[in-house]
C-alpha cells in the first residue's frame, strides 16, 4: 500500500462498487486537499453519494483505497470506521435526518455530546451555530414544529458544530427553494472557509457546483472533465464569498 500524498486530507484510488452487480463506481480516484471545497458533479444516478460514502467510510468499497491522512480507511473495522465518523468527519443528507425526540438544539449538539463535550459546551456551541444559519429563535423546538427548511438549517448547524474535518454534504441543498439554499450554502462555505473544514460537496446543479473551489465531474460511475464554466464561475464565487 503507497500512502496519500501530504498535502491531501482524503484520497482514493481505483474504486469500483456495484449495488445489487449493478455498477455505481468503475475506478474513481482523486485526491481532496485540506481546507478545500471539493464539489462532486454529475447528473442523478452517477455515482456522487456512493463515492461520498465510500471516502466517509459508511460503505467499503469493493475494491480500491481510502485514506484520511495517513490511515487506510478500507482496511479498518466496522468500530473504527464508525469512530473516525464520529470524531472526524460530518455528513448532510438531502433532506434532515433529526432526531424527533430532541429538540433542534439538542439535535444540532448530539455529535458533540456523543464526543463527551461536556453539556454546556456543545449547547453553547450549537446556539451559536443556529443563530448563524437565522434559526436561533426555533432552538427550543422539536423538528416537527419546524419547516422543512428550517429542519435543514438545524442539520447544516448540527455538522459545523462539530467542527470536522471534513463535512460530506450530498445535495444539502436539493430540497429548498432556490434563494434559501443559496443562502444556507453562503453560509456554509462560508464557515468551511473560516474554520478550515474540508467540504465535499456533492450535487447535479451546475451553480452549487460553481461555489466550490474545485469540481470533479462523473458520469457512469467514472471520472470525466469537469465543466470548464464550473470551474471558472468556482473562482469568481470563491473569492465573493471569503
Ligand atoms: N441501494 C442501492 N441498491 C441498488 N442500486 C443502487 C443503490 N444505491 C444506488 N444504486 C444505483 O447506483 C448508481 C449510483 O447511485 P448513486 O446514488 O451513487 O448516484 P447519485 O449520482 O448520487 O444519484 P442521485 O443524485 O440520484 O442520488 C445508480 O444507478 C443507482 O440507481
Amino acid at each position: 500500500m503507497v500512502a496519500p500524498p501530504d498535502n491531501d486530507v482524503l484520497w482514493a484510488r481505483s474504486l469500483h462498487h456495484t449495488h445489487n452487480g449493478s455498477p455505481a463506481l468503475s475506478g474513481v480516484s482523486l485526491g481532496v486537499r485540506e481546507g478545500e471545497i471539493l464539489a462532486v458533479h454529475g447528473p442523478r444516478g452517477c455515482g456522487k453519494t456512493t463515492l461520498l460514502r465510500c471516502l466517509a467510510g459508511q460503505t467499503a468499497p469493493q475494491e480500491g483505497e481510502v485514506w484520511f491522512n495517513s490511515a487506510p480507511v478500507h482496511t479498518m473495522s466496522p468500530f473504527q470506521r464508525e469512530r473516525l465518523r464520529r470524531d472526524r468527519f460530518a455528513w448532510i443528507d438531502p433532506e434532515p435526518t433529526l432526531v424527533p425526540e430532541l429538540t433542534a438544539w439538542e439535535n444540532a449538539a448530539l455529535p458533540l455530546l456523543l464526543r463527551g463535550t461536556p453539556r454546556r459546551a456543545a449547547k453553547a456551541a450549537a446556539l451559536e451555530w443556529l443563530e448563524r444559519l437565522d434559526i436561533g429563535a426555533c432552538a427550543k423546538r422539536r423538528p416537527r414544529a419546524l419547516l422543512q427548511a428550517q429542519r435543514q438549517r438545524v442539520a447544516v448547524a448540527r455538522a459545523l458544530a462539530a467542527e470536522p474535518a471534513v463535512l460530506f454534504a450530498d445535495e444539502p441543498t436539493a430540497t429548498l427553494h432556490s434563494a434559501e439554499g443559496a443562502q444556507v450554502l453562503r453560509t456554509l462555505t462560508a464557515a468551511a472557509r473560516s474554520h478550515r473544514i474540508t467540504v465535499v460537496l456533492a450535487t447535479y446543479d451546475t451553480q452549487v457546483a460553481a461555489l466550490a473551489d474545485r469540481v470533479v465531474a462523473l458520469l457512469d460511475g467514472r471520472r470525466v472533465n469537469a465543466p470548464r464554466t464550473a470551474e471558472v464561475e468556482g473562482r469568481d464565487a470563491c473569492s465573493l464569498s471569503v
